[in-house]
């Protein structure tokens, strides 16, 4: 039985990837924080159905030690790194966590993974905020990186430091670039989750407005248990190589907030709000990914459309705010 570590794994590729593993017949560990196993029911609320099949460990990023103590107790065959903090706008916030965050507890689990578990295959969540403002499109594995906002240096800098993991220890250490991915387990504060919870609630009754920034801002949005999919696959492989993971097609904000209203019978005319504060200060404008070497090499292409995957989150949040969904009021709002 092959032994996997997930750190990130209450997140929402976390939890899809915990199910496609132990689906695998995988044994899975998880990394958490503390404070996850404080507050169990919302922290963990993507997990909750398989808690009893995963085993927890309580670790941070911020500390090699407790990494460190994790990997020697495991030595696992797979590692897939996906915690992090990802919200974009947070990064200009506070730069100095998010750098940190990310570059360091990348480099704490590889640095761990090479002295006590060097044959361990290590997959890296890049992200396509790693391209931020090319003039190349669509971008693939060759196209130059331009990221603009800290998380998107975190993220170009965990990608190169897996590389040269890569190229001067000999390890299966690889990236997958993954363009934006969603689903109902998406943190509320990405866009299209807040979209989708809006459009509900208003359907409702119990909210009248969405306040949003930039309408016109341009994402490669796919479904996030397709591309846990990619990354298994990615470690599956003779060679470890980066992969680009993407649908090839953009929409704006504007079109998923037109798709979801309607699916929740709303005109979004009747109550958007358009509010500066969610403008970013250096805005990504479109992203839209070239996944050839995905599809030629993993055997991977994507299988939820644009409207199914806005229809599955506006009608899963419509069962959660009519008191369907399992969880009590409260416990969605807690982000990734
Ligand atoms: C691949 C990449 O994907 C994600 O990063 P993101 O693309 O920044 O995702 P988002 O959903 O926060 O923003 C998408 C767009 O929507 C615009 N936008 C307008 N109005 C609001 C608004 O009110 N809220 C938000 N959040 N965005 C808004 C915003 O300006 C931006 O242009 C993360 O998973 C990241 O971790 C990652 O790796």
């Amino acid at each position: 039985m092959k032994k996997a570590i997930i750190t990130g794994i209450t997140g929402q590729d976390g939890s899809y990837l915990a199910e496609l593993l132990l689906e695998r017949g995988y044994e899975v560990h998880g990394v958490v924080r503390r404070v996850a196993l404080e507050y169990p029911r919302s922290r963990m609320r993507r997990i909750l159905h398989i808690l009893d099949r995963v085993t927890l460990h309580s670790a941070s990023l911020e500390s090699y030690a407790s990494l460190f103590n994790i990997i020697a107790d495991l030595r696992p065959d797979e590692c897939y790194h996906l915690a992090a903090q990802s919200f974009v706008s947070y990064s200009f916030e506070d730069e100095f966590s998010t750098i940190q965050t990310n570059l360091n507890g990348t480099h704490y689990v590889l640095s761990a993974l090479k002295r006590l578990a060097p044959q361990c295959r290590f997959y890296f969540a890049g992200s396509s905020e790693v391209f931020g403002n090319v003039p190349v499109s669509p971008q693939n594995e060759d196209t130059p990186f331009h990221p603009r906002s800290p998380y998107g240096i975190s993220k170009m800098a965990g990608v190169e430091l897996t590389r040269n993991y890569r190229e001067a220890y000999g390890m299966f250490a690889v990236s997958g670039i993954l363009f934006n991915h969603e689903s109902p387990r998406r943190g509320a504060e990405f866009v299209t989750r807040k979209i989708s919870i809006a459009a509900a609630r208003i359907s409702l009754g119990l909210e009248r407005e969405i306040r949003l920034g930039n309408l016109d801002a341009r994402r490669d949005w796919g479904h996030a248990r397709d591309y846990v999919r990619a990354m298994w696959l990615m470690l599956q492989q003779d060679e470890p190589r980066d992969y680009v993971i993407a649908t090839g097609r953009t929409r704006s904000v504007r079109d998923f907030l037109d798709a979801a209203f309607t699916r929740a019978g709303l005109d979004y005319r009747e109550h958007l709000v358009v509010d500066e504060t969610f403008y970013r200060p250096a805005e990504v404008h479109e992203l839209c990914g070239d996944a050839a070497r995905a599809r030629d090499g993993l055997g991977w292409s994507p299988t939820v459309g644009f409207r199914e995957l806005v229809h599955e989150m506006v009608d899963s949040d419509i069962a959660l705010f009519s008191g369907r969904g399992g969880l009590a009021p409260g416990e969605w709002e807690v982000g990734s």
